[in-house]
C-alpha cells in the first residue's frame, strides 16, 4: 500500500522550488533553497486532503481564474488554535503548484485522487441537510449557505437542503420519507435541531430493524446513516463536546473528510413505554427546576439559563428520591480516574470490541449487549440509594460547553457504552454554590462530601412512596392522564404514535403548568417533586428508568484534539507555528 501511491517531484510555489512527495498516508511538501537545503516541511494526511483541482482555483469570492495548464491546487485541513481550554478550529488550506510539464501535473492529480478515494473510503457523497431557520440568532440559512455550502460544492458534495417549517419537521422527514442515497444527515442548529435528528435517524432504523424502542431491556440497532453538525443554535453543547469547537467551517471539514465518532446514547422510558433518548443530561433538581424557569424568559435568549440559574439556586431546593443503578465494570475505567477522552481515545476504541464483539454475525452483533440491563450476577448487582438530593444527573458523555469548558463530567467518555451518574445530596446553599462554580474551572467539582459520581450502564429513579400523590396533587393529577396515554401505547404497540405524543408540543404546554412554581425565596411550601431536563427538553414523568446504548449513531466528528499534544498543530500544519 505505502509505495502505491509513491510519488516524488520537484513543484515550484510561485518561484520557490518545493519538493513535493506522496508516500502512503501523507502528502508533504518541503521548501528547498538555492544550494538545495531543506527548508519547512507541511504535511498533511491524506485523509486531510480536502480535494484536488487542476489549475488555479479560488472559492469564494470567486475570481477570474488565469488558468496555466501545468498547474494543480490542493485544498486541505488546516488547524489553529481556538485560544480556550478546548479544541482546535479547522480552516482550508490552499496551495497552488506549477509544475514543469502536463503530464507531471495530471500524475500529481490522479495519484491524489486515488491516495483520497483509498485513504478515505467513508467520505459522504450526498447529506440531507435540515436548516433551522429560528435557531440561535436566526442566522441558520446564512451560516449554511456563505460558510459550508461552498466548502461541500468545492468537495464534491451534493445536498439536498431543507429549511425547516416547523418543530420537528426535520424528525418527521426522517421517519417517514425515503433517505436511499444518502450517506448522512446534516443539521444546522443547535442542541434542539440535533435532538430531532437523533430521534429520527433512532427511530427509522428501529422501524426498519423491526425493533420496539420501548421495551429498555431490547438492544438497538445502530444508525447506519452519519449525523454533521453545523453550529448554528443559542446552545450547542454536542457540538461543543465532540468537535471542541463551536465553529461552522470546522464541522463543515469535519463533515468532508467523514470523519467518523460513535456517541452512546441513553434512552429514557416510562412504564412500559420510551419517553426520549438524551446524550448530554439526563437532570432532575437543579437542571430540571433551571429548564423550567428558563422556559418562562425565552426572549432573554442564552442568558435565560443564567437567569434562571440564580433564581434556581436562590429558591434554594431539594428533593426526595430513590436513585436505582446498574454500575459498569469498575475496571475498564472510572470518572475520577482524571483521564480526559480525546481524538483516538484508547477507553472508547476497547469498548467497540466489547459491544460489538462479532462484527461479521450480525447475530451476536446486537444480542451481545442483552445482558446487561438483565439483572444477572455477571453484570452486577442494582444499587439502590435514597435521600434528598440537590440534583441527580446522567450524562452519557463529558458535556463540555462554553459554560463549562470540562463538563459535568470530565472524565465520561462518548463512546464506552457507559453513563456517569451525579449525585448531589442535599447539603447548606454555600456548599452547592460550590459545586457549581467548579464546573467552571479544573477543580474537581466531584472532590465534596455530598457529592458522588458513578459511572453506571442504567439508571433508575422513583418518588419515594406517599411523596408520589403528594407530587401529583401538586402537579394537577396529570400523571393519572400520562398514565392512561401510557396504556394506550402499550395496548397499541405504535412506536409512531408513542413518538409523537412523547415528543409533542401539546405535552410540553401541559407539562409547562405542571411544572413546580418557582416563588424564590418566599416559597412558602417546596414543591414534592422537580422536573427531568432531557438535553433541553422537560420529561412529563417523573420516574423514569434509563438505560445507556453503546456507540448507537455516529457522528462526522472526531473528539476533541488537544492542541498542546497535537504533533501536527504545534509543528506543522498548524497557523500558530
Ligand atoms: C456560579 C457559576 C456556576 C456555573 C455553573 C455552570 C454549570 C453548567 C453546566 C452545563 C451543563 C450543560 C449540559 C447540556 C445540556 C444541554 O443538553 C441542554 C440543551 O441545550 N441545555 C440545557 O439544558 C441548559 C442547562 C443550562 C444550565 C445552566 C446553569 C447555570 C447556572 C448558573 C448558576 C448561578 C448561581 C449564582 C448564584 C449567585
Ligand atoms: N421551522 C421551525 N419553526 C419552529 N421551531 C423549529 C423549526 N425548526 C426547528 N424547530 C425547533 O426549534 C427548537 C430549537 O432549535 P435549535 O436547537 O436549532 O436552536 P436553539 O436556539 O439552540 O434552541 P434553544 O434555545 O431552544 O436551545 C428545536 O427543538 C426544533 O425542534
Ligand atoms: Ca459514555
Amino acid at each position: 500500500m505505502e509505495t502505491d501511491f509513491r510519488l516524488e517531484s520537484s513543484l515550484w510555489v510561485g518561484n520557490k522550488r518545493y519538493r513535493a512527495l506522496l508516500t502512503g498516508w501523507h502528502f508533504q511538501w518541503t521548501e528547498v533553497d538555492k544550494k538545495n537545503r531543506d527548508k519547512k516541511t507541511i504535511s498533511v494526511p491524506v485523509s486531510e486532503v480536502v480535494g484536488v483541482d487542476e489549475g488555479q482555483v479560488e472559492i469564494l469570492p470567486q475570481k477570474s481564474t488565469e488558468d496555466t495548464d501545468k498547474d494543480f491546487t490542493v485544498f486541505y485541513v488546516k488547524r489553529s488554535s481556538s485560544g480556550g481550554l478546548h479544541g482546535l478550529l479547522w480552516r482550508l488550506g490552499r496551495i497552488q503548484f506549477s509544475c514543469p510539464s502536463r503530464v507531471l501535473r495530471d500524475q500529481w492529480t490522479q495519484h491524489l485522487r486515488t491516495a483520497l478515494k483509498t485513504h478515505s473510503p467513508v467520505r459522504p457523497h450526498r447529506l440531507l441537510v435540515f436548516i433551522n431557520p429560528f435557531g440561535g440568532k436566526k442566522k441558520g440559512r446564512q451560516i449554511y449557505h456563505s460558510l459550508v455550502a461552498p466548502l461541500f460544492e468545492l468537495a464534491g458534495i451534493s445536498s439536498h437542503v431543507i429549511v425547516t417549517e416547523r418543530a420537528n419537521h426535520a424528525r418527521d422527514h426522517l421517519l417517514k420519507k425515503d433517505l436511499t442515497g444518502f450517506d448522512g444527515v446534516v443539521c444546522v442548529g443547535g442542541d434542539g435541531m440535533f435532538s430531532e435528528i437523533l430521534h429520527g435517524l433512532i427511530g427509522r432504523t428501529q422501524q426498519e430493524a423491526g425493533l420496539c424502542e420501548n421495551d429498555p431491556s431490547v438492544t438497538l440497532q445502530p444508525c447506519p446513516l452519519h449525523i454533521g453538525i453545523i453550529p448554528a443554535g443559542s446552545t450547542d453543547c454536542v457540538c461543543y463536546a465532540t468537535v471542541g469547537v463551536i465553529d461552522p467551517v470546522t464541522s463543515a471539514l469535519h463533515i468532508i473528510i467523514g470523519d467518523s465518532q460513535p456517541l452512546d446514547v441513553c434512552s429514557v422510558h416510562h412504564t412500559a413505554a420510551l419517553v426520549r433518548y438524551s446524550v448530554s443530561l439526563l437532570g432532575y433538581g437543579f437542571y430540571g427546576d433551571v429548564l423550567a424557569e428558563s422556559e418562562k424568559h425565552r426572549w432573554m435568549g442564552p442568558l435565560r439559563y443564567d437567569y434562571a440559574g440564580t433564581m434556581v439556586y436562590l429558591s434554594n431546593r431539594s428533593y426526595a428520591g430513590i436513585v436505582q443503578y446498574l454500575p459498569a465494570d469498575p475496571l475498564l475505567s472510572s470518572p475520577r480516574d482524571k483521564t480526559r477522552c480525546l481524538s483516538g481515545c484508547s477507553v472508547c476504541s476497547k469498548s467497540t470490541g466489547r459491544l460489538f464483539p462479532h462484527p461479521s454475525d450480525s447475530g451476536s452483533l446486537y444480542s451481545s449487549h442483552f445482558s446487561q440491563f438483565s439483572n444477572d450476577s455477571e453484570e452486577g448487582e442494582w444499587v439502590s440509594v435514597e435521600g434528598r438530593f440537590r440534583c441527580v444527573s446522567l450524562t452519557c458523555m463529558s458535556s463540555s460547553c462554553p459554560k463549562s469548558p470540562l463538563g459535568l463530567s470530565p472524565s465520561a467518555h462518548l463512546a464506552d457504552g457507559t453513563g456517569d451518574l451525579i449525585l448531589v445530596w442535599d447539603t447548606h446553599p454555600l456548599g452547592f454554590l460550590k459545586f457549581l462554580y467548579r464546573h467552571t474551572s479544573t477543580q474537581d467539582q466531584f472532590d465534596l462530601p455530598f457529592v458522588e459520581v458513578h459511572r453506571v450502564k442504567a439508571v433508575r429513579f422513583s418518588l419515594p412512596a406517599g411523596k408520589e400523590e403528594e407530587a401529583f396533587e401538586e402537579t394537577g393529577g396529570l400523571d393519572e392522564e400520562e398514565r392512561r396515554h401510557v396504556e394506550t401505547i402499550s395496548r397499541n404497540g405504535s412506536q409512531q404514535q408513542l413518538t409523537e405524543r412523547s415528543m409533542g408540543q401539546e405535552i410540553a404546554n401541559e407539562q409547562k403548568s405542571a411544572t413546580p412554581f418557582l416563588c424564590g425565596l418566599c416559597c412558602s411550601k417546596a414543591p414534592a417533586a422537580s422536573v427531568w431536563n432531557c438535553d433541553g427538553e422537560i420529561l412529563p414523568f417523573t420516574n423514569i428508568i434509563s438505560r445507556i446504548h453503546g456507540q448507537l449513531v455516529r457522528l462526522y466528528a472526531r473528539g476533541i484534539e488537544d492542541g498542546a499534544t497535537m504533533h501536527s498543530c504545534s509543528e506543522e500544519n498548524c497557523e500558530r507555528a
